[in-house]
């Protein structure tokens, strides 16, 4: 079979990468006999300013992480504008963090959809929240990785009998408005202009600024913001000496919310065409 296999993601703390990943090297191993996959990262900024052109002979394993329960609202752009799939197959992935992935997984498989894609297969996985270090700590864990290659063994199969018909995805129409954290009278709290502070532990090394999918932290004063956090966690859970925090008290009482509220296991659910 002359399919080229990609894996191609938006995962500032690592988690949709190795989903993605684990799926695409599984797929190229079982088709190709070793692991050849094309990368896309689409994490980092500069990433961003390329448009890029798939063809039918493209599988494109294609994730993001669920923001609000839903795709990363700052990626729509990007994702609207400069992807073009001209009938590669697509596997449509989402990771979220525990608590739910609402709208996210409908949402992603229509994006590539009307981006030219055929989307015959999706799921729903779940990784270490951003947040937390406590709230699927770990995750993707072993358990996670041995359900990635069952799935890859059933994209394959997928593929090699041409049962690439568009898959099912749970999801509303129209989506839901995106999640808004709540304090303890149920009143919604908006922590979007919350900002990370920096400690003494650092020690000027520039990673954060070089993690930053917004690309905000200022490379002289690296406890400054030239532009957005989306509170993605990479600075923080990145930093070599726990140097980056966040002390907004609305931010950290949500953190305590989700963590306790959404602390029971979660499976993936994986998606997959009928015909
Ligand atoms: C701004 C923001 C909003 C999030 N919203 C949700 C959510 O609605 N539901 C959920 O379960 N996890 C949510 N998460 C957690 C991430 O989806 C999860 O941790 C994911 O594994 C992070 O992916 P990454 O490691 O590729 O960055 C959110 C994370 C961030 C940064």
């Amino acid at each position: 079979m002359n399919k080229r296999i990609n894996a191609m993601y938006f995962s500032p703390t690592g988690t949709t990468e190795k989903i993605v990943s684990g799926i695409a090297n599984s797929i190229s191993e079982s088709i190709h006999g070793e692991k050849v996959v094309t990368k896309v990262d689409f994490t980092l900024p500069e990433a961003r300013q390329n448009a890029i052109s798939f063809t039918a002979e493209d599988v494109v394993v294609f994730g993001v992480p669920v923001y609000a329960g839903r795709v990363p609202n700052v990626l729509l752009k990007y994702l609207n504008s400069s992807i073009a799939g001209n009938g590669a197959l697509a596997v449509s992935v989402v990771v979220y963090g525990n608590r739910n992935y609402d709208d996210a997984a409908i949402e992603l498989k229509d994006i590539l959809e009307s981006n030219g894609f055929k989307v015959f297969a999706g799921g729903a996985f779940i990784g270490e929240h951003s947040f937390s270090k406590t709230l699927a700590q770990n995750r993707p864990d072993e358990k996670d990785m041995a359900i990635v290659a069952d799935f890859a063994g059933k994209i394959c199969e997928k593929i090699k009998q041409n049962h690439t018909q568009p898959v099912f995805v749970p999801g509303n129409k129209p989506y839901r408005q995106y999640y808004m954290p709540k304090d303890e009278n149920g009143n919604p709290v908006d922590i979007r202009k919350v900002t990370p502070k920096t400690n003494s532990n650092c020690v000027d090394c520039k990673l954060c600024v070089q993690v930053c999918p917004m690309g905000s932290i200022d490379y002289e004063d690296v406890s400054k913001l030239n532009g957005i956090c989306i509170k993605c966690g990479a600075c923080i859970k990145k930093c070599p000496n726990q140097a980056k925090y966040f002390d907004d008290i609305r931010y950290l009482n949500h953190k305590h919310e989700i963590e306790v509220n959404f602390a029971s296991r979660r499976e993936p659910e994986l998606f997959l065409s009928n015909s």
